[in-house]
């Protein structure tokens, strides 16, 4: 369809639409319009745009704001005054009964409230009600139900004619493909909606494509609508794939019949498609009575866009009554009835400027793009992490790279992926480093694993990252000490490691620049204070890798004092809670080498507390033996069967009636027989004789 030289000017005139912040001359008018054109072809029909939404939007706006002030100048054919042609010419095309149109886009509250007074006008005084649903980021779809059987499906195409998909949609599990629409008289009905792929979804979608070395999609919107096109019916089927339906254009009642009252407003179509046994938004919609209110319910829906399971790109407000929709009309882009208000771009273009390396407290070297500078979700990201070496490979990056970046409410920004079609051959690859960027000391990365390090424990970006870890809000919290003082004073040299941090030398401190009386008060109390924080603060502080803060958790409880954990074999650590062979591995040789040991020792003479939560556990508990079994077999010497049995009861313990896996100790007496023999087979069972059991019994817990 375009040649990659008019891919390029295509998209220079794009850049230089974006960047001119004036409107736009009449002779520009035709490249405009070309450009938007071009737009739609690689959103609609291509699946791969080549700019995010937002930049398509101002550059739409644009058009119209001239074409407002020159209605003489405007063409039928403008993107303005027609639906994006989504016509791939691989279906066969069906027309409409209705056209299927576009949104009109609102992006702020002074939007609603223009569109309101135009709307209330129109009401002449009546009883105005909005219906606010969510605007589902999907492809759009009708269907056609006649005498209660699914007989067609068609995308929204031109908006006059689509494309018939009717075999792929019949594999959506939330398309009907029979509805009891004749209980409420109708013989005929279109309908409406949007088709969807979930967040999760689309992630495994996603990860297949990586897998299989092709293209990742942009989002969820893109594979859903690409998922309809698909040739083979039965593959539609894996894609998981969802429908909202969430509009009636259309009925033809059943003769004789009249019209169920749920016709006369949206939120009534809603009810009507929900009781037929269409997934409507029923439960996703709200009325309001006023504007206002509309506009706190769409800004507290914008709060919890990110726990939905699938994508939402705004909310759509309908007027709900069916006859005021009728007085309102629309014009051939969009309803005058229905507005939607867009939620915050959360992807915008850039390019690839250059790549740093840093190196984390672990030695784990992150790739970091340097980006142009983008606003996205209210802020400006300036650099992207690229993970490591896999990631840049997977994504084919380049410096010089345009890309299309990515924003989603709390996550880290992301790379969705390089345009790779604008390139203009200067772009040059990603070269990994093979030497530490900081101590120059050869890289390592273990089989099997995709991150390269720096195992030089005495490499400076290292200890410095250790140390601004060690003193953070999750580990020991040292409140005014933060990353700036830990860099100003390794710098200085007044700072070498982390045991240093409790013998600062406050008198060098005191003179440099910022250090007054009271904020050096404020950084000695917050440093003495830190030396009584529970254990696992201290633990999760040492940076260990692997070990977060579920783990230093589960390591505080089980001991007494930190140093019994240097006595843990890599078995006794594998026997915790959700710590496996690599957790157990690298806690293991933590302790076990003798910088460690000698760091810790720094930190006990320091006065910081060692003391684990396993004592007071376990002279609070009254139930010491609790999940615990016990068995007894053979001839018991002192105690009688039931009081022994009745004393693990009074312990919290459980006694069996068999030997089998569940068994954690045998008490064998005299005598013993197959139970005994079974316990030595299974090889899982402690068994002990009757005076260790007195002696369990006796201690605060086994
Ligand atoms: N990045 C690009 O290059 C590019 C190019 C073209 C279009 N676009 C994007 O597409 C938009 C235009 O596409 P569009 O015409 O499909 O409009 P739209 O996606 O902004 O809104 C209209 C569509 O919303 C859907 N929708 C979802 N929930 C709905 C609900 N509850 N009620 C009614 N409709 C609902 C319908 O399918 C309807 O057709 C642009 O604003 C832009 O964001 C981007
Ligand atoms: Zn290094």
């Amino acid at each position: 369809m375009y040649t990659p030289d008019q891919i390029k000017t295509l998209q220079a005139q794009s850049a230089n639409f974006l960047q001119a912040a004036t409107t736009i001359t009449d002779n520009e008018l035709d490249a405009l319009r070309r450009v938007l054109r071009f737009h739609e072809y690689r959103y609609y029909v291509a699946d791969n745009p080549l700019i995010s939404d937002e930049e398509y939007d101002r550059l739409y706006k644009k058009l119209e704001a001239y074409e407002a002030a020159r209605p003489d100048l405007i063409t039928s054919d403008s993107p303005t005054q027609r639906v994006g042609a989504n016509l791939t010419g691989q279906f066969e095309t069906i027309r409409h009964l209705v056209p299927m149109l576009s949104l009109e886009n609102s992006y702020n509250a002074a939007d609603l409230v223009d569109w309101d007074k135009k709307v209330q006008e129109a009401s002449k005084g009546g009883h105005l009600r909005y219906s606010v649903e969510p605007k589902f980021d999907g492809a759009s779809i009708s269907l056609l139900y006649e005498d209660d059987q699914l007989i067609r499906a068609v995308t929204r195409g031109d908006g006059i004619e689509g494309e018939d998909v009717t075999a792929n949609i019949r594999q959506i599990r939330s398309v009907p493909l029979s509805a009891p629409f004749a209980t409420y008289g109708i013989q005929q009905i279109e309908i409406r909606g949007e088709v969807m792929m979930s967040k999760v979804s689309f992630q495994k979608f996603n990860d297949k494509q990586t897998e299989a070395g092709l293209q990742v999609l942009a989002n969820p919107r893109n594979a859903a609508s690409g998922s309809l096109r698909l040739k083979d019916p039965a593959a539609v089927r894996h894609r998981g794939l969802d429908a909202f339906l969430y509009h009636i254009s259309s009925v033809v009642l059943i003769e004789g019949k009249k019209p169920t009252q749920l016709l006369d407003t949206h939120s009534g179509n809603l009810a009507l498609l929900w009781k037929c046994g269409l997934r409507s938004p029923t439960k996703e919609s709200e009325i309001f009575d006023t504007m206002d209110a509309v506009i706190s319910h769409v800004g507290d829906f914008e709060a919890m866009r990110d726990s939905l399971p699938y994508e939402i790109d705004g909310m759509v407000i309908k007027v709900d009554s069916i006859a005021l929709q009728e007085a309102l009309g629309m014009t051939s882009h969009h309803p005058r009835w229905a507005m939607a208000y867009k939620f915050k771009a959360r992807q915008a273009t850039s390019t690839i400027e250059t790549v740093e390396f840093q190196v984390g407290r672990t030695g784990a070297i992150t790739p970091v793009a340097k980006i142009t500078p983008v606003a996205l979700g209210g802020v400006t990201i300036s650099s992207i992490s690229l993970f490591n070496e896999d990631i840049i490979k997977e994504k084919e990056l380049r410096i010089g790279d345009q890309v299309l970046v990515e924003r989603a409410g709390d996550v880290i920004p992301n790379i969705v992926k390089a345009l790779t079609e604008l390139r203009k051959g200067t772009e040059t690859p990603i070269v990994f480093p093979e030497n530490c960027p900081v101590c120059q000391a050869p890289l390592h990365k273990p089989e099997g694993e995709s991150v390269w390090r720096c195992i030089n424990p005495y490499c400076e970006a290292q200890v410095v990252e250790r140390m601004i870890h060690f003193v953070s809000k999750d580990a020991m919290d040292i409140r005014s000490f933060g990353e700036a003082n830990v860099r100003k004073f390794y710098k200085l040299g007044f700072l070498k490691d982390i045991p240093g941090i409790y013998s600062l030398d406050l008198e060098r401190i005191a003179q440099l620049e910022g250090f007054g009386k009271r904020s050096l008060e404020n950084l000695v109390s917050a440093i003495e204070k830190s030396k009584t924080q529970p254990l696992y603060r201290l633990i999760f502080g040492l940076g260990i890798r692997f070990v977060g803060e579920t783990t230093a958790k589960v390591l505080a409880k089980k001991v007494a004092a930190l140093w019994e954990l240097k006595d843990f074999s890599q078995e006794d650590l594998m026997e915790l809670e959700d710590i496996g062979p690599k957790v157990a591995g690298s806690i293991y040789e933590f302790f076990q080498a003798p910088e460690s040991i000698a760091l810790l020792q720094r930190l006990e003479a320091e006065g910081l507390n060692f003391k684990g939560q396993k004592t007071t556990l376990q002279q609070e508990g009254t139930s010491p033996f609790e999940g615990l079994t016990f068995l007894f077999t053979g001839t018991l010497e002192h105690l009688k069967r039931n009081d022994a049995e009745a004393m693990v009861e009074a312990k919290g313990g459980k006694i069996l009636s068999g030997v089998s896996a569940k068994l954690n100790y045998l008490v064998a007496g005299a005598a013993a027989g197959s139970k005994l023999e079974k316990a030595k087979k299974l090889n899982t069972v402690n068994i002990i004789s009757e005076q260790e059991f007195i002696t369990m019994v006796n201690e605060p817990r086994p």
